[in-house]
């Protein structure tokens, strides 16, 4: 194993990950002009217990499971810390 090529490697994944996430943080905006116009909280525990869920059933191999259902529930909570900021402007 050659550790500079394997972190190349990770550095690659990672931009993917960022380009990833803020798609998603583009839509979490949209999630929060909807919930603001209709007066909705910006937790949903049913709505992230499907979520982790479905992370739990996509993940290929079991030994990663916990740990991706984990970086969801950041994911998710960091999502939320940005809903609450969004809506007190
Ligand atoms: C984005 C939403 O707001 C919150 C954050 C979620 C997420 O980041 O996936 C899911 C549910 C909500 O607690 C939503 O309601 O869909």
């Amino acid at each position: 194993m050659n550790l500079d090529e394997t972190r190349k490697q990770i550095d690659g994944v990672d931009k993917q990950i960022i380009e990833l996430l803020e798609e998603r943080m583009k839509l979490v905006q949209e999630v929060i002009a909807y919930k603001k116009e209709n007066n909705l909280p910006v937790l949903d525990n049913s709505r992230e217990n499907i979520v982790l869920e479905k992370t739990r059933e996509r993940v290929e191999n079991p030994i990663f499971a916990d740990s991706i259902v984990a970086t969801f529930q950041d994911i998710m909570k960091n999502s939320r810390n940005f809903q609450e900021i969004e809506l007190e402007q």
